[in-house]
């Protein structure tokens, strides 16, 4: 679980991007929030500064910046000034060039400042610091540095906007010079790397809807960027423990799996059924058990699987003989990674003592088997399973037309996916994606998250071409689309 998700009110800047995405996704561009965020931080010089006072803003290329080319159109009853650190053109996005271009036309007091030596401060009242935010990387470096030398040597009083530059959000720490400012505005939630600076925060709402942290998004598929210098394995291996009775629901499984970029999908299944499992597929590598059905002998064979897979996923099409769900309760009861459990073994998970981090993806029907809530209504499913995970101890996503996913901390909902998915095997392809994603992220919840909004999205790319006559197999082509593809609907 990564640290900032204990720190509960904060916000780091890698979900912060997410947000800002999911926000344009519900209608709410950046540009909007760019002229609130502009607004929040004019609103904090009215409430320091006298009208007429010498205001000078500092101003970076990037949406820091942006955000004071806005504050400079609500702060006319000022004697402002606004100083880029370099040319106009080389302003790194349409949003904050489309602002500078407000003051250029506006006939505002403006300078593009090639030799950062050169800017001159003494008289001013107020500097507002808009030269780094969320994006620096590093230390400061020329002319953002000389800049920020310059602005703690003057005697105005300093405003930050969103973070003093060459501060970094999450950590708080400066890798070189560093802003030390009066006042910070910043946008949206408290910045983790804020907590250690001597300065007063204003936290400012600019008007992103609750919705784009409760939903998941698009913006959510941030989280998936690889680092292209991986090799095989670091994107995971996944075991999948199924079959038996049934040999097709461990095979989408292992398909949605390799969909959703695991790099290894192994697949241990009873000997009666390994045949048609490894038919499916030549990607797939089936691993016989003896008999026909899971059993408590095969539990130390699993262990060993377990040990070269980074998740295991338990439970799909296993069924539920007696012995099979003993040999999962002995399973989980000794392992102690990764794993998503599905299907008919979701029942026992509540009775069984394990260290392993878990996934449940039961649908309704299951989640009342596993003694967990039913309401009818979104919002109390999303407030009783947020309870009942934390009952359980495990990570839970409940399938349905809104999908809950929830540790007992953090809730998210998914919305994507239609009524062509209630057709068998559509759960044994979100459990395999399941798997996939929490070896590629070290969250639960993000993973449970975007596999339901992934696996709703491939339902939803068949359902245009299938209609209703949509079948599981359809949605494994469909997942890497969903995750990393450019459909825009
Ligand atoms: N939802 C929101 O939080 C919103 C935030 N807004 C503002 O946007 C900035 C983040 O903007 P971004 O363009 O991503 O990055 P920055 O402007 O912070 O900086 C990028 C800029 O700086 C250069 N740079 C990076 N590292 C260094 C360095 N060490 N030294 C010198 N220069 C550096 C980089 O090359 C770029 O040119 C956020 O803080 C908010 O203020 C939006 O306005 C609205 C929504
Ligand atoms: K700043």
């Amino acid at each position: 679980m990564s640290s900032a998700a204990e720190i509960t009110d904060m916000i780091t800047s890698e979900r912060m991007a997410a947000v800002d995405v999911n926000a344009e996704a519900l209608g709410v561009p950046r540009k909007q929030l760019m002229e609130s965020s502009g607004n929040a931080v004019a609103q904090a010089i009215r409430d320091i500064a006298e009208p007429g006072a010498r205001i000078a803003v500092v101003a970076g290329r990037g949406n820091n910046g942006g955000d004071a080319f806005v504050a400079a159109r609500f702060l006319d009853a000022y004697d402002l000034s606004v100083h880029l650190l370099g040319r106009a053109e080389t302003i790194t996005t349409d949003i904050a060039r489309e602002n500078w271009g407000a003051l250029e036309r506006g006939e505002y007091d403006i300078e593009e400042v090639r030799d950062s030596t050169q800017l001159s401060l003494p008289d001013a009242d107020v500097v507002i610091d808009a030269m780094l935010g969320t994006g620096v990387t590093g230390a400061l470096r020329e002319p953002a540095a000389s800049a920020a030398e310059a602005i703690n040597a003057s005697d105005a009083t300093v405003v930050s906007v969103d973070v003093p530059s060459g501060i970094d959000a999450d950590t708080g720490e400066a890798a070189g010079v560093a802003v030390e400012a009066d006042h910070v505005v910043t946008f949206h939630d408290d910045k983790p790397g804020l907590e250690g600076v001597d300065a007063d925060v204003t936290v400012a709402d600019i008007g992103i809807p609750d919705a784009a942290e409760l939903f998941v998004e698009r913006g959510d598929l941030l989280a998936l960027s690889r680092d292209p210098q991986s090799h095989k394995g670091d994107h995971g291996t996944v075991l999948v423990i199924g079959g038996g009775p049934y040999s097709g629901a461990p095979a989408l499984s292992a398909q949605a799996a390799f969909r959703a970029g695991a790099d290894l999908v192994y697949v241990a299944t009873p000997e009666s059924v390994a045949d048609a499992v490894a038919g499916y597929s030549e990607n797939l590598i089936v691993e016989a058990l003896p008999g026909d059905r899971l059993a408590p002998v095969h539990v130390d064979t699993l262990l060993a699987l377990a040990e070269d897979a980074d998740a295991v996923l338990v439970g799909p099409g296993l069924g539920d003989a007696e012995g099979s769900l003993d040999a999962v309760a002995g399973f989980l009861e000794s392992y102690a990674g990764q794993a998503v459990v599905d299907a008919d073994p979701l029942r026992i998970v509540p009775e069984v003592e394990t260290d392993a981090d878990l996934v449940c993806t039961p649908h309704q029907g299951e989640l009342t088997a596993m003694g967990g809530p039913r309401e009818d209504d979104w919002r109390d499913r999303a407030d009783a399973v947020e309870s009942f995970a934390t009952e359980v101890g495990a990570t839970l996503l409940v399938k349905g037309a809104y999908d809950v996913v929830s540790d007992g901390e953090r809730t998210r909902v998914n919305r994507t996916g239609n009524p062509g998915m209630t057709v068998g095997g559509t759960g044994d392809v979100l459990a395999g994606i399941t798997a996939a994603l929490v070896t590629a992220l070290d969250d639960p919840v993000q993973a449970a998250g975007i596999a339901a909004y992934a696996n709703g999205r491939a339902g939803d790319f068949a359902v245009e071409e299938h209609g209703y006559g949509l079948v599981a197999t359809d949605l494994p082509p469909r997942v890497a689309e969903a995750l990393w593809g450019d459909r825009d609907e």
